[in-house]
């Protein structure tokens, strides 16, 4: 195939890419050699770990062909695995997937096809496509969710590797194939063979040349096309790009940098739980909570069942902590599930008013405090109306306002937001947690405390809240040294909270988020 310039791709932010190489390759090169050197190589710094447990890695010493991959459903694919009954193939037309011969593997890179054509072409959320995935096998779940986060993640690096190959744009179906053959080629180390066959098995029929084509020079070209790209920018929305670089300057390298990798997980301990040790092995960080690396499954830890824990990045830790709430105090958490900052203020022994307006939301903040044997009054309302209702008006001790946002600090754990969200999600966000300000303030006793936070890198969602605040006759009250421990970085001048994804990078990161707090004069 030849190589005229590729359009520009509606996803890709194509600022950062490098010349791509020499595109006489495809033409000369033998479509059935084995692919030089070795593809199957995780990209230097890539921390996107193949699935645990991945068949689909190369047998030590044997790299696979790539030149079996004209085949879906041949060689490499035969006499392992299941039939092919028991992988959802979405019925064989034209246009739909076809399932290779191994059900298992397929059913793991359709899950993530599915998962990506939720994302990147209907707009929804990553967990909510999750949940609509038809009835699947845990390991293909978990495998096809792996996948298209790394694809996610990596989507204008993935497309730049496959753009010296295109002579167009491809069909959606056919562009999505792509990136998870270069994901698994480029950056989860699967077995070239097993990762062009697979990719190829998902289109249609009449494309499959086409796919197969461009996966085997994407195979025989290697990581080392990815040497001499801008890699954080191209896997940065230019929108987002240039907001961070306005508001951290040069640090919006590190910031993207810092969402290149998988976000390790982290539990904040209940002090107390009653005969449970905190799970062995976690690595005990300065503000207190534990941490594992990424993909550890938080249900396999010791003392999960007995309540000795909860899932909490680190930052996500920090509103509650520095709300400090004492026993016996009412404090009102609003916007409160899935209950993370609820369990943090109920353990601290104080009176707990818990508010979420989304009923099912609701439901398993209720399902988590009982896991978790810790009480607090659910109220299931919209906050502002709440507010407003007149009872609540004044009673509270604390409020914690874990306000909704455009969730941009969260990209590491949830890659999917750096495609969804629009610069115009920014605005209204704020414009919402105006009002959810405003409405928390009516809730303080008389010399009462006030936390919001954001999980948002955005300084509309954050820092701007100060002049709003203060137009409410909130005082704000600085956050000092001593209570955020090994954090000083994440102070602020003007005394507010800001972490950031590239905080703490020799741990592993945290999450983006926003707190101040204030005092009702
Ligand atoms: C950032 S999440 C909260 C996370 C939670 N605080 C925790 O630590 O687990 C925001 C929550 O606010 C809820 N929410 C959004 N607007 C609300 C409103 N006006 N009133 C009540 N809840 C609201 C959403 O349904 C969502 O569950």
């Amino acid at each position: 195939m030849g190589k005229p310039a590729a359009p520009k791709n509606p996803h890709s932010d194509n600022a950062g890419r490098a010349a791509p190489g020499n595109p006489a390759r495809a033409e000369s090169g033998n479509p059935d050699r084995a692919a030089p050197g070795n593809p199957a190589r995780a990209a230097p710094g890539n921390s996107d770990r193949a699935a645990s447990g991945n068949s689909d890695r190369a047998a030590s010493g044997n790299p696979g062909r790539a030149g079996g991959a004209a085949r879906a459903g041949g060689p490499a694919d035969e006499g392992r695995g299941r039939a092919n009954g028991g992988a959802p193939t979405g019925g064989g037309g034209e246009g739909a997937p076809r399932a290779g011969g191994n059900a298992r593997r397929s059913a793991a890179r359709l899950a993530a096809l599915r998962l990506l054509e939720a994302v990147l072409e209907r707009h929804r959320p990553l967990e909510e496509a999750l949940d609509a995935l038809p009835r699947l096998d845990g390991r293909d779940r978990a495998a096809g969710h792996r996948i298209a986060a790394a694809v996610l993640r990596r989507l204008g690096t993935l497309d730049a590797a496959l753009e010296p190959w295109l002579r167009r744009e491809p069909p959606p179906v056919v562009r999505h194939a792509l990136r998870i053959g270069a994901a698994e080629l480029l950056l989860l180390g699967t077995a070239p063979h097993a990762a062009v066959a697979s990719a190829v098995g998902l289109v249609p029929r009449s494309l499959s040349g086409l796919a197969n084509a461009v996966l085997r020079r994407v195979a025989e070209a290697g990581t080392a096309a990815l040497d001499g790209l801008d890699v954080e920018r191209l896997d940065t929305p230019a929108w987002l790009w240039t907001a961070w670089h306005d508001a951290y300057g040069p640090a919006v390298r590190r910031i993207a940098a810092a969402h290149r990798a998988e976000a390790p997980l982290d539990l904040t301990l209940a002090p107390g739980a009653p005969g449970a040790a905190p799970p062995p092995g976690g690595e005990l960080l300065p503000t207190g909570s534990l941490r594992f690396p990424a993909g550890t499954r938080v249900t396999e830890l010791p003392g999960f069942a007995e309540g000795a824990f909860w899932v909490q990045d680190a930052a996500a830790a920090l509103p509650a902590r520095l709300l400090a709430a004492r026993p016996g105090e009412r404090v009102a958490d609003l916007c409160a599930a899935p209950g993370g900052k609820t369990a943090q203020l109920a353990a601290a022994g104080a009176t707990v008013t818990a508010v979420e307006r989304e009923p099912r939301r609701a439901a398993r903040l209720r399902e988590n405090l009982a896991r978790l044997r810790l009480n607090a009054a659910v109220v299931e309302a919209d906050v502002v109306e709440w507010a407003a209702g007149g009872e609540a008006a004044g009673r509270f001790d604390a409020v914690l306002l874990d306000a909704p946002c455009t969730a941009t600090g969260t990209i590491r754990r949830h890659p999917d937001v750096a495609r969804l969200k629009r610069p115009r999600d920014v605005p209204s966000a704020a414009e919402a947690q105006g009002r959810l300000l405003a409405a928390a303030a009516r809730l303080l006793a008389p010399g009462g405390r006030l936390v919001l936070a954001t999980c948002s890198l955005q300084p509309e969602e954050g820092e701007a809240h100060l002049a709003a605040a203060a137009a409410l006759g909130l005082r704000h009250d600085p956050f000092r040294p001593e209570e955020l421990p090994g954090l000083p970085e994440a102070l602020t001048g003007a005394g507010t909270l800001r972490t950031r994804p590239d905080f703490w990078s020799e741990h592993g990161g945290m999450d983006g988020f926003f707190a101040a707090r204030f005092r009702q004069a």
